[in-house]
């Protein structure tokens, strides 16, 4: 009995932790009325994935199924509910089919996680996960940040109450362009990491949303990490060229995955190539379309639950990445 209640107090603890922010609103549950935990079994092997900061987490939610974390750097991301879920299966498998000759597809398996296959677990049976690859594996101190892009975030076959519902999370979206729904920085000095969560982010307006939101996220020891901003003005050129030499796809609620090293003692020493943050540094400097420190930061994008056919642009994912691309720069003037 007492290594029972020890078990779970760890498993409490852990998810504490990881979830601070969604206990604040009271989003958890996972302890029923009789004190047992209701939650999933964690596959052998698995975590879950301690660095996320928007979307279905493990333990929160009606299905409390989340990401999970593997030691390998790959991440489990559960199919989630039709017809979303099996949307971005579809997806994943036909970008990622060595079979695929489509040169548009080919050239979007750059801008986004590699995926590795499905996977099921022993313990889980109804339960299948996409293999990923974790793009923050490769850090230290990952400082993260997902940025939802596009003035309209519901699809063409949403019904009335979910335009509804989309349209009332973050009005400010129609001008700006994009939302924050939640980001991480690391602060050197607490060795802490600072977060925000969509709640946050949506008491924002559209300036705000860069001066505070954007700001929030690039700032480490109260300085604007303007060598990132940089970089990620970089690799969003990378995306803003496919989007504008395809007409095949168009996007609904995906996101912009944003990575930067919060290991601050390793950034010092780029220092002397480039400068930290100085004020005359504004311009952007890519090299052929690539930043010259280039595995400091990684911009993918995730999320493909509402990926449909078109025969035109996306000018609505390139709206958005324009109204980030603005900001960006606006920060780099501050
Ligand atoms: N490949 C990845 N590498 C690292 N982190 C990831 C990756 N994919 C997702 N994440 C983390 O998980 C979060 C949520 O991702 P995603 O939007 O795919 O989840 P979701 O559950 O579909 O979200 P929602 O349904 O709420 O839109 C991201 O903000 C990020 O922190
Ligand atoms: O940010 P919140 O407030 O948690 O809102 C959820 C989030 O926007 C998800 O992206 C969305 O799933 P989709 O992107 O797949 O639509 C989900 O849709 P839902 O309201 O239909 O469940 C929302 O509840």
């Amino acid at each position: 009995m007492i290594k029972q209640l020890k078990s779970r107090d760890r498993v409490k603890k852990h998810l504490q932790t990881i979830h601070k922010q969604d206990m604040e609103e009271n989003l958890i549950t996972e302890v029923g009325d009789n004190g047992v935990l209701h939650l999933p079994a964690l596959p052998c092997g698995t975590k879950p994935l301690s660095h996320q900061v928007a979307g279905h987490r493990y333990g929160v939610g009606k299905t409390k199924l989340g990401f999970l974390q593997n030691e390998d750097g790959t991440i489990l991301k559960p199919v989630q509910s039709p017809p979303r879920g099996q949307r971005e299966l579809d997806f994943y498998k036909r970008v990622f089919n060595p079979e695929n000759i489509n040169p548009i597809l080919i050239k979007l398996r750059n801008l986004m996680p590699k995926y590795l296959g499905t996977w099921t677990s022993p313990e889980t049976p109804g339960v299948v996960y996409m293999r990923l690859v974790d793009v923050a594996h490769k850090f230290r101190k990952p400082c993260i940040a997902d940025l939802k892009v596009g003035p309209v975030s519901y699809d063409p076959e949403a019904t009335p109450e979910k335009i509804e519902r989309e349209k009332l999370k973050f009005p400010p979206a129609l001008e700006c362009g994009y939302q924050m729904i939640g980001s991480r920085t690391y602060e050197p000095e607490t060795g802490e990491f600072h977060s925000a969560n969509k709640v946050y982010f949506r008491t924002l307006n559209k300036d705000t949303i860069a001066s505070e939101g954007l700001a929030r996220y690039f700032t480490q020891g109260g300085k604007l990490r303007k060598d990132v901003i940089r970089h990620v003005l970089c690799k969003l050129q990378e995306i803003e060229h496919w989007f504008n030499i395809q007409t095949e796809l168009m996007f609904f609620a995906m996101s912009i995955l944003i990575v930067f090293e919060g290991d601050i003692q390793l950034e010092e020493k780029s220092e002397n190539n480039q400068s930290y943050n100085s004020a005359d540094s504004n311009h952007v400097g890519c090299v052929n379309g690539y930043s010259s420190i280039d595995d400091e930061v990684e911009v993918k994008l995730i999320d493909f639950a509402h990926v449909f056919k078109t025969d035109k642009k996306d000018m609505n994912f390139l709206a958005g990445l324009y109204g980030i691309q603005m900001h960006l720069k606006m920060l780099l003037k501050m």
